[in-house]
């Protein structure tokens, strides 16, 4: 007989739209950019801005990049690996555990993933966000919502929350591994590409709500003052992988991708490295995109296929995406310790 679980792991990556269609891709599209931590606008113009102008505009075209990259077996691969994630997670934690998954944005929903949860009766609840390094338009929004969530719950099991992992060691090895396979010697230049953010949503990471990265020095380091902020996290996570390849800090730039909009987001993008490295007669880029724990359009679409496409235009020659951290076994015991560690 299978022993009831006593603890629970809520794992919640951001979300896709339930179907490549346009309908499908404006209704996660809507959900997505209405929420205040992700366009940080004021309310009345934010909905205004998102229903009447992005989302109709955006939705055509997000929808076409979502049927290139979707499976006719198995959907969204953002939601096929995460389902994975949450299936062999399980296993490896064993009966006493119960492993439920749920997206920030569309199915399946936190509130659907909670209420699985409630009636177990457990003794503890882990969250587990998927963004390795922290920022209020990911992990933020994550906790926002299931604190609004379970506040209605009249009684409560011990909750702990997984901030933010960008250090973690399992997930270091997993790219590592991932771009051995790719003989990362036989290319001119490494690019980590991490998904961007507007430079004002780093104010906030101090107090005095005047956070500077410049001045803060978050390009070189990570201490109590920047400790939250996003920059500086992936500025970590790329000294961790550039130590354990060998790379010189000549062999790689750190950048930033999937900008949206006219204001300044954090700098520089990767289309603009893109064209800087071409210039410097760079022929074959290796990617990796260390903000997403799976693959998902961001990597599969974004880079694999945009970016490949623009540096080929500029004179490059190839561009090979580092795969994500998916189900490789490795990762999943990286989760496990995210599951169960106490630090
Ligand atoms: C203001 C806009 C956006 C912010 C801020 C933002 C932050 C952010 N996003 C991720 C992770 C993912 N984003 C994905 C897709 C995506 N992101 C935005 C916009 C912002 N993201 C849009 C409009 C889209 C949809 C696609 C498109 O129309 O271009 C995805 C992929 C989802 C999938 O289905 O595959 C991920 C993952 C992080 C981690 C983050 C903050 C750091
Ligand atoms: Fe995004
Ligand atoms: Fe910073």
């Amino acid at each position: 007989m299978s022993k009831k679980p006593s603890k629970g792991i809520l794992l919640i990556n951001l979300g896709t739209p339930d179907s490549p269609s346009v309908a499908d891709v404006r209704k996660y599209l809507v959900e997505f950019l209405t929420d205040g931590r992700v366009i940080d606008i004021p309310a009345l113009r934010r909905n205004l801005l998102v229903r009447g102008i992005i989302a109709p505009f955006r939705a055509p075209k997000s929808a076409k990049l979502y049927q290139a990259i979707w499976d006719d077996k198995t959907g969204s691969p953002l939601l096929y690996y995460s389902e994975l994630q949450q299936r062999l997670l399980q296993e490896q934690l064993g009966d006493d555990y119960h492993v439920e998954l749920a997206m920030r944005y569309q199915t399946p929903s936190i509130a659907s993933a909670l209420a699985n949860l409630k009636p177990m009766n457990l003794e503890s609840i882990r969250v587990i966000p998927l963004f390795p390094q922290y920022a209020s338009a990911s992990t933020g929004s994550v906790i926002d919502k299931v604190m609004e969530l379970m506040r209605k719950w009249h009684t409560f099991p011990e909750v702990s929350v997984v901030n933010d992992f960008y250090d973690n060691e399992a997930m270091i090895d997993v790219f590592v591994e991932n771009a051995l396979t790719h003989q990362p010697e036989t290319y001119d230049h490494v690019l980590f590409s991490y998904h961007g953010l507007p430079v004002r949503q780093l104010t906030d990471v101090e107090a005095s709500g005047t956070h500077d990265c410049e001045k803060a020095g978050c390009r070189e380091r990570i201490a109590g003052h920047n400790r939250y902020c996003y920059l500086a996290q992936c500025y970590a996570t790329t000294r961790l992988l550039a130590q354990k390849l060998q790379l010189s800090t000549e062999g790689y730039t750190v950048c930033f991708q999937s900008r949206l909009g006219k204001t300044p987001w954090i700098q520089p993008y990767t289309s603009d490295v893109l064209k800087d490295v071409a210039a410097k007669g760079k022929k074959r880029l290796l990617v990796f995109c260390p903000a997403f724990v799976s693959d998902c359009l961001e990597t599969i679409y974004e880079v694999g296929t945009e970016y490949a496409t623009e540096f080929k235009d500029l004179g490059g020659e190839h561009v090979q995406l580092v795969q994500s951290l998916n189900a490789h076994p490795l990762w999943i015991k990286g989760l496990q310790q995210l599951a169960t560690a106490t630090r």
